[in-house]
C-alpha cells in the first residue's frame, strides 16, 4: 500500500525542474533538531535525478549516504525539506521504489523462488499463483539463477543470495532501485560478475537508479552521474561529476578510454583532498541562510578534459594510408 499523495502546490515545485523525475530539495537531516549545540548530519542537499538514469553517491563513513536513501525509499523522514518522485512526494515506502541492501535481507525459510514470488505478489495481489511464479522466475533467470530456483538461501553463496535480492527488487518493477551497496560484502570476482548483470539489466528495462559505493572503479564504471559529499556534520552534496564516457563500456575495456584516469583521479582527489570543506561564513551560526539551503551542487566534468588533450592529428601513417 503507497502511502504517498500528490503536491499540487506549484510553490514547492520551481517550474524548471518539473521535468525532472526525481528532485530532492532543501534536505537537512538533524537527530536531535531541538538542540542548536548538535548539528545536523547533513544540510542542504539538493539534486535531480531524470529518468533512466544511473546515479552514484561517495563519500566517507557516516557523511549520511544511506540516511539520504533511506529518505528517497521513504524509510526514514528528513528534518526539512522534500523529495518528489515523478511528481508525488515521498512521504513514505512504495512499491514504487525497490531497495537492495548490502544485506540481502531474504526470508530464510522461504526458495530463492519464493523470496522473489513473496515481492510480485505484493505488487499484483490479482495474478495467478503460475501468473506470478512464471514472472519471478523471469527475474530469476535474468540474474542467472534459474537453476537455483528451489533453493533455500543457506545453500547459496553470498554472491548468490544478493542476486536474489537484485531479482526480488526488479520483479516489482519499480520506477526507481534504490541500492546500499549492494556489492560490498562480495569478493572481487562475484562483484564483477554481477556489475555486468547489473548493467544488462539496467539497460534493458532503462530502469533509473540510486546506489551507493565506496568503490571509484565501481561508480565510473555504472553511473551516468556521481555525487561527491562532503564529510558531516553538515555534509553536502559538494559536486557532480558527469561520467562522459560512452554508456557501452564493460569492466574490461573501461580503463583503456582516455577519460577513464582524469574522471578516477577527480574522484580519488575529492575523497583525499576536499571531502572535508573548510568552514563557510555562517556555519558557526548553526544556520544556513535559506538561498544557500537550495544551492544546487557543481557539476563538473573533468573527462572531457582529458577527451580534448588526446585530440591530436592522426599519426603521419594512417594519413598516408588514407589518402586515394
Ligand atoms: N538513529 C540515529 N541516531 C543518531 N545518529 C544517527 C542515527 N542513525 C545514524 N546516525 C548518524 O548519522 C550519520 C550518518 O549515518 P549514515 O549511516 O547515513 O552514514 P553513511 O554515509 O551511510 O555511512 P557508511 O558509509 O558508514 O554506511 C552517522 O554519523 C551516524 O552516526
Amino acid at each position: 500500500m503507497t502511502t504517498e499523495h500528490k503536491i499540487f502546490s506549484k510553490d514547492l515545485v520551481p517550474t524548471e525542474k518539473v521535468a525532472a523525475f526525481l528532485q530532492v530539495e532543501g534536505l537537512v537531516k538533524s537527530y536531535a533538531p531541538e538542540n542548536a549545540e548538535v548539528p545536523p548530519v547533513f544540510e542542504a542537499v539538493n539534486f535531480d535525478i531524470q529518468k533512466g538514469e544511473f546515479v552514484c553517491i561517495i563519500g566517507h563513513s557516516g557523511c549520511g549516504k544511506s540516511t539520504i536513501l533511506n529518505i528517497l525509499a521513504g524509510l526514514d523522514e528528513a528534518t526539512q525539506g522534500y523529495v518528489i518522485m515523478n511528481g508525488k512526494e515521498v512521504v513514505g515506502p512504495s512499491l514504487d521504489r525497490g531497495v537492495v541492501f548490502q544485506s540481502h535481507a531474504l526470508m530464510p525459510w522461504m526458495t530463492a523462488l519464493k523470496n522473489v514470488e513473496f515481492g510480485v505478489r505484493s505488487r499484483w495481489p490479482k495474478k495467478s499463483p503460475q501468473e506470478i511464479s512464471e514472472h519471478a522466475m523471469k527475474y530469476l533467470d535474468m540474474v542467472g539463477l534459474g537453476k537455483a530456483a528451489n533453493k533455500k538461501p543457506h545453500e547459496l553463496s553470498g554472491g548468490m543470495k544478493q542476486r536474489v535480492g537484485i531479482a526480488r527488487a526488479f520483479a516489482i518493477q519499480p520506477q526507481m532501485l534504490l541500492l546500499d551497496e549492494p556489492f560490498g560484502a562480495l569478493d572481487a570476482l562475484t562483484r564483477g560478475t554481477i556489475q555486468d548483470e547489473l548493467l544488462q539489466i539496467v539497460k534493458a528495462t532503462g530502469q533509473t537508479v540510486f546506489m551507493i559505493t565506496h568503490d571509484v572503479d565501481e561508480a565510473i564504471l555504472l553511473a551516468d552521474k556521481v555525487m561527491l559529499m562532503s564529510h558531516g556534520p553538515r555534509a553536502r552534496i559538494a559536486e557532480i561529476v558527469e561520467n562522459t564516457m560512452p554508456r557501452e563500456r564493460t569492466r574490461s575495456t573501461v580503463h583503456h578510454d582516455p577519460q577513464y584516469y582524469a574522471i578516477r583521479n577527480h574522484l580519488v582527489d575529492f575523497l583525499v583532498n576536499r571531502a572535508a570543506p573548510a568552514p563557510e561564513p555562517g556555519d558557526d551560526k548553526g544556520k544556513q541562510a535559506v538561498t544557500e539551503l537550495h544551492k544546487q551542487p557543481t557539476v563538473v566534468r573533468p573527462g572531457l578534459k582529458a577527451l580534448a588533450n588526446t585530440e591530436t592529428t592522426p599519426p603521419l601513417n594512417l594519413i598516408q594510408r588514407s589518402a586515394p
